[in-house]
């Protein structure tokens, strides 16, 4: 065979100078982002900035993945393909490390992402097979894959698809939404309120410190990237019934959001109190809900029940008293008012 291992290197998108896992073509001495060390592959494309349209419609229909990163010398010259490429790698190793998962469906697939999809498009996505990665506009976004939280999040989804599948509308497209939010934040693991923050890091880059959506006070974000007033809710009452956003699977994600950030730090919410039980034991709770509980049309309730159960497998009743993660769990969703 032609190609072998090679490390090469690259800068992100910060300009953080990167080493990491590729393939060489040793008769043309070409370079692919092609990590041959993780699973069947962690493979990295561009899409020429094709129309997000004709990309997705291509992809669709023949399965294009978009042009192959190439380098003839040891230095990639492309800082969204690295960002994409080196977060991918993490993701993937964080899903093993943590939960023993081989790649998105378990099995070890090729993880494929392509970047520069669309023409200064403001978002990622996952579209049922591969990761997306918008350029962003530059003042609402930038690269998108140079958030870790975002290939979390789309990675996620991945992970969604080959277990509970759950449908992209309506509360269970919030939980898809949520779950993926939950996940990558987790993944990116930052500190403090920072930790609570998605897409901080490539959003908006003239304003510090905002993020598209918050999960500890998502009533601090306004809902203006949906055309609506107001902002994101924080308890089930308040929940968006309209048609846009797919039924509000990102706007309500922020009730679920909410949830998962006070049974991991804790707190008073609408009167209930809720005492936190850190982040080791709320992805353990989530991942196993995920895996075990939900089913494609799960809404919020089921959530509710789903994860009171995975967190009394992994935390069984003391004395016939549910455990402090059990109480946790059924508190947080109190506070947001899910039954
Ligand atoms: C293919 C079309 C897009 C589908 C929606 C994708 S899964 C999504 O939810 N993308 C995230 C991107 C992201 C993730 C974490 C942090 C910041 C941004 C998203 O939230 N997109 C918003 C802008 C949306 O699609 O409304
Ligand atoms: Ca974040
Ligand atoms: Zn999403």
């Amino acid at each position: 065979d032609k190609s072998e291992p090679i490390t090469s290197r690259g800068m992100d998108i910060f300009g953080n100078l990167l080493t990491f896992n590729s393939t060489l073509n040793k008769e043309t001495g070409a370079r692919y982002l092609f990590d041959n060390t993780r699973a069947n592959g962690v493979h990295t494309f561009h899409a020429q900035r094709m129309p997000e349209f004709s990309f997705l419609l291509l992809n669709a229909l023949l399965g294009f993945t978009g042009f192959e990163v190439t380098t003839s010398s040891s230095f990639f010259y492309d800082p969204a393909a690295v960002s994409a490429h080196v977060n991918a790698g993490k993701v993937y190793d964080y899903y093993k490390r943590v939960f023993n998962r081989d790649s998105l469906d378990n099995n070890g697939m090729k993880l494929i992402s392509t970047v520069h999809v669309g023409e200064k498009w403001n978002n990622a996505g996952w579209n049922g097979k591969q990761m997306i990665y918008g350029d962003g506009d530059g003042q609402l976004m930038i690269s998108t894959s140079g958030g870790m939280d975002v290939i979390g999040h789309e990675m996620t989804h991945g992970v969604i698809t080959h277990t509970a599948d759950l449908i992209y509308e309506g509360e269970s497209g919030a939980l898809n939404e949520s779950l993926a939010d939950i996940m990558g934040s987790f993944i990116e693991n930052k500190t403090g309120d920072d930790l609570w923050l998605l897409g901080e890091d490539i959003y908006t880059p003239n304003i510090p410190g905002d993020g598209l959506r918050d999960m500890k006070d998502p009533g601090s974000v306004p809902l203006s990237g949906y055309t609506e007033t107001g902002y994101y809710p924080d308890h089930y009452n308040d929940r968006y019934l309209g048609e846009k956003d797919n039924g509000g699977v990102h706007i309500n994600s922020s009730i679920n959001n909410k949830a998962a950030h006070l049974i991991t730090e804790g707190g008073t919410h609408y009167g209930v109190t809720v005492n936190g039980i850190g982040k080791q034991k709320a992805e353990k709770i989530f991942y196993r809900t995920l895996t075990h509980y939900l089913t494609a049309s799960s809404n919020f309730s089921d959530m509710r029940q789903a994860a009171v159960q995975a967190a009394r497998d992994l935390y069984p009743d003391r004395n016939g008293e549910p455990s402090v993660e059990v109480q946790a769990v059924m508190a947080a969703y109190d506070a947001v008012g899910v039954h």
